[in-house]
C-alpha cells in the first residue's frame, strides 16, 4: 500500500466562463522511505496539488488515498485530525505564530498533538541539525528568512508525521544548509520509514530523490 496515492485529480479554479483547470486528471503515488520531488514552471499547479496531497483542500474530482484512507470523503473536521496525527507540513509561508517564542511553536503543537511527538535526545539532534537550537527563546520577527524556514522544517517533522509535505523548503538556504535540510529529509524517509514529498525548484535537491514528477499546465509526468 502507497502511504499516497492520488486518483485522477482534477481541480479548477475561477467561475463560468472565467473558470480554469489547473490539474488535469493527476494521478501520483509515493512510498515510506522514498523523497519524491514534484517540479514544473511557476504557476502550473504544484502547490494547489500538495494542498490536495495534504487534505488542505479537496479535488473537484478524484481520490486522495492517504496511509490507508480516503481522506477526501471525510468530513472537515475528520481531516483536521487526520491532519494533525499524520502530516508534516512544511509551507511556503512558513506559517510561524508571530506572538509565540520558537520554542513555544514546539509546546503550542503539544498542546493539539500532546503524544507521539520527538523529544529528549531525538528533538535535540532535530534542532542541532537544523541550527535553531540557539533560537529558541526569540520570536519570528527576529529571524531571518533561512532561520524562520530552518525552524518551520524543525516543526514539521517534530511530530513524526509518516507523511512530509514540503514547498520550497531550501529557498531560504545557503549552499550547507540544502545539504544538511536534503540529509535530513532523507534519513527521516529512510530510517523512521516516512513518504517525503517536496515541491521545489532547487535543482540541488534532485540527487537526493528517488523519484521527481514534472506538473505541466495541469498534467503531472514521472521523470525518474
Ligand atoms: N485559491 C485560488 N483561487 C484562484 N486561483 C488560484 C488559487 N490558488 C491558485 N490559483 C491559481 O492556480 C494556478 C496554480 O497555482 P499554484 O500556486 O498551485 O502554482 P505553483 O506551480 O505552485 O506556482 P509557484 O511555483 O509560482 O509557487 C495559478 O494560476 C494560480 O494563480
Amino acid at each position: 500500500m502507497a502511504s499516497i496515492e492520488l486518483k485522477q485529480i482534477t481541480k479548477s479554479f475561477g467561475t463560468e466562463e472565467n473558470r480554469y483547470r489547473v490539474l488535469d486528471n493527476v494521478n501520483f503515488t509515493s512510498d515510506a522511505g522514498e523523497v519524491t520531488i514534484i517540479t514544473g514552471p511557476s504557476g502550473s499547479g504544484k502547490s494547489t496539488l500538495l494542498t490536495i496531497m495534504g487534505a488542505l483542500r479537496n479535488p473537484d474530482a478524484g481520490e486522495v488515498w492517504l496511509d490507508g484512507t480516503q481522506v477526501n470523503q471525510l468530513s472537515s473536521r475528520e481531516q483536521d485530525h487526520f491532519r494533525l496525527d499524520k502530516i508534516g507540513f512544511i509551507l511556503q509561508a512558513h506559517t510561524l505564530v508571530p506572538f509565540l517564542t520558537v520554542n513555544d511553536q514546539f509546546r503550542l503543537v503539544d498542546q493539539v498533538k500532546s503524544k507521539g511527538n520527538l523529544e529528549g535526545q531525538q528533538f535535540q539532534q532535530l534542532l542541532d541539525t537544523l541550527d535553531v537550537s540557539q533560537l529558541l527563546n526569540q520570536y519570528p520577527a527576529e529571524l531571518s528568512g533561512g532561520q524562520s524556514q530552518r525552524v518551520a522544517i524543525a516543526r514539521g517533522l517534530y511530530t513524526k508525521p509518516v507523511i512530509i509535505l514540503a514547498d520550497e523548503p531550501t529557498a531560504s538556504l545557503d549552499e550547507n544548509r540544502v545539504f544538511r535540510v536534503c540529509k535530513l529529509l532523507k534519513t527521516a524517509a529512510k530510517e523512521q520509514r516516512q513518504a517525503v514529498v517536496v515541491v521545489t525548484h532547487d535543482e540541488r535537491m534532485h540527487q537526493y530523490a528517488d523519484h521527481i514528477y514534472e506538473l505541466v499546465d495541469g498534467h503531472l509526468t514521472k521523470q525518474r
